[in-house]
Parts: C-alpha cells; sequence; structure tokens
C-alpha cells in the first residue's frame, strides 16, 4: 500500500526493497542491539518528534506528513537493520526531491538520529554501523 489510515495521499511509486536505500545487515546481531521492534519505534518516535522541534532543520518538516514519516522510517530502520519489516515507502532521491536540504541540515539530522538511539541505550558501535548505512544517502538527499 502507499499510504496508511491517517496519512496523506502520495503520487503513485513502485514499492521496491531498493526504494530503502541500503542493503540490510545480515543476522539478527543489529536488530537485538537496537532492541528489537519496539526499540526501533521508540528511537524513531523520538528522532522524528526532534526532527520537527529542531530549531534548525523543524522548518523543512513544518507541514510534512509526520504520521506517514514514522511509518516509512520505522519500516527503512526496521529494514535496513534486518528486525523483521519491509520497506513500502518512496526511494531517497523521490522522497526528498526539490526540499533543499543542505550539508549542514543533515548533519544535524544525524546528531538528533545519535541522541535518539543514545536514549535507547543503543551501543556506539551499533550505532556507528547504522550510521555508516545512511552516509551514502546523503548524495541523494542533498541539493546544491
Ligand atoms: C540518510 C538520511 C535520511 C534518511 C534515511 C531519510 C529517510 C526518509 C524517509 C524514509 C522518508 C519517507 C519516504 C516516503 O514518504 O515514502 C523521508 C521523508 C522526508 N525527509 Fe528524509 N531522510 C534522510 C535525510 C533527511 C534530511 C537531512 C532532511 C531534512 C533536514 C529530511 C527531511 C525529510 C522530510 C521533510 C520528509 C517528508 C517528505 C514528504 O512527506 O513529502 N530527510 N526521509
Amino acid at each position: 500500500p502507499h499510504t496508511m489510515p491517517g496519512e496523506e495521499a502520495v503520487d503513485p511509486y513502485t514499492v521496491d526493497p531498493s526504494n530503502a536505500g541500503a542493503r540490510p545487515f545480515n543476522g539478527d546481531a543489529m536488530a537485538r542491539a537496537f532492541h528489537g521492534q519496539d526499540g526501533i519505534r521508540r528511537i524513531v518516535d523520538r528522532f522524528v518528534a526532534s526532527n520537527f522541534a529542531d530549531p534548525r532543520i523543524g522548518e523543512i518538516f513544518t507541514n510534512q506528513d509526520r504520521i506517514r514519516l514514522k511509518r516509512t522510517l520505522f519500516e527503512q530502520f526496521c529494514y535496513i537493520l534486518n528486525a523483521g519489516c519491509a520497506y513500502t515507502g518512496r526511494d531517497m532521491k523521490a522522497a526528498h526531491k526539490n526540499m533543499g536540504v543542505q550539508q549542514n541540515d543533515m548533519n544535524r539530522l544525524v546528531e538528533n538520529l545519535q541522541a535518539a538511539m543514545g536514549a535507547e541505550g543503543v551501543a556506539f558501535a551499533a550505532q556507528n554501523r547504522l550510521l555508516a548505512k545512511l552516509a551514502p544517502m546523503r548524495k541523494v538527499v542533498v541539493e546544491r
């Protein structure tokens, strides 16, 4: 499904695992390090809330569909961490098109993600392994 109840309509797109922008980890070590789907849910909720409330990048999120973002980000992280989910959202290029995201916005977003992972008690080594999966996405998210 492209949208779930409570979400705004989006233009049609093809659902594909590759839309997640990274291949999943093997095995269950990363899923355990993030405390499973419950832990990933807590991290995503905190991360999304902090981005919307952020004095530096919050403006980019204003008027965006927070319900959908929480769902698709959860799916994406859960999929990449091999915690038992499929990613059904858009690809990273389409999702961030014409948003004008700059490198410093990306840095700030990563800081918010680090804070959310830290609050969940995710070990630094595991945090960094996820961040390494996300880092190459900068090339399609950041527009100059
Ligand atoms: C590696 C970095 C990033 C990842 C993994 C990521 C992930 C995602 C995902 C999964 C979606 C939802 C896709 C969908 O709706 O189908 C999304 C949308 C969005 N992202 Fe990102 N994102 C990243 C960087 C950023 C940055 C740096 C910003 C701005 C500071 C940003 C702002 C947004 C906004 C505002 C949306 C909502 C777009 C809409 O509803 O049309 N993202 N992102």
